[in-house]
């Protein structure tokens, strides 16, 4: 039998590689992963994974596989783009909203660009994924993954932190008809930002790119 293929997932945000992991260990890719927090600099989408990645290998001193997840607001050019995480923590989704309020247009687009680098001062390859809907009065439950999120208060010292850290914008985010939020997790991970992306790294992986 073949050896299955690994991948190390650098992230720090527990829903993000649940959902990874949902996507790619039934194809045989097994993801493995390490919380490293990682300099996000300011810039297009792809600058921003592909600095994290080149961090990551260095760090790592080994083949990493980060993601830098985006929301980008149509009436507003794109933004907040890489910066949702911080406009997550400070207005939440009331605030996101409001940004919009002053236009009809609230169409949105949820971008994955996933970076992968084989090891220090390697070449770093994106994969990108964007899904297109409009931003919506929150429905459904308002963490990224709820579940999840009660484990984590349960065995994380500092949970407060954590809580706002990981609060996602699923619940704010209608792809026809339904809020990601509403959705199950497999209808989620097939239409999502991030399902696409990882059907191009797969593919990528399966015509031996990683060879
Ligand atoms: O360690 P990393 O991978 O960087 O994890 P992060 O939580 O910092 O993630 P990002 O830098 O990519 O920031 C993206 C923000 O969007 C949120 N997010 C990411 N994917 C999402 C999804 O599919 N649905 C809703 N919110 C999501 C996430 O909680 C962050 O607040
Ligand atoms: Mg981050």
């Amino acid at each position: 039998m073949a050896t299955p293929h690994k991948v190390n997932f650098i992230t720090g945000n527990a829903n993000k590689l649940s959902e990874v992991r949902a996507i790619l260990e039934p194809t045989g890719i097994v993801v493995s992963n390490q919380a490293l927090d990682l300099p996000e600099i300011q810039g297009s989408l792809e600058d921003v994974t592909r600095e994290k990645c080149r961090v990551a290998a260095d760090l790592v001193k080994g083949p990493v596989l980060v993601e830098d997840t985006c929301l980008c607001f149509n009436a507003l050019n794109g933004l907040p783009g890489p910066y949702i995480k911080w406009f997550m923590k400070s207005i939440g989704h009331v605030g996101l909203n409001n940004l919009l309020a002053a236009y009809d247009d609230k169409s949105a687009q949820a971008v994955a660009t996933f970076g992968f680098c084989k090891g220090p001062g390697q070449e770093v390859l994106l994969f990108q994924g964007r899904t297109d809907g409009k931003v919506v009065q929150a429905r459904g439950p308002t963490h990224f993954d709820l579940k999840l999120r009660r484990l984590l208060f349960r065995v994380i010292y500092d949970e407060a932190f954590e809580l706002i850290i990981h609060l996602g914008w699923d619940a704010v985010f209608e792809y026809e008809g339904e809020t990601y939020a509403e959705m199950d997790k497999g209808k989620k991970n097939k239409i999502s930002h991030r399902g696409k992306a990882l059907d191009e790294l797969r593919r990528w992986i399966e015509n031996g790119g990683m060879n």
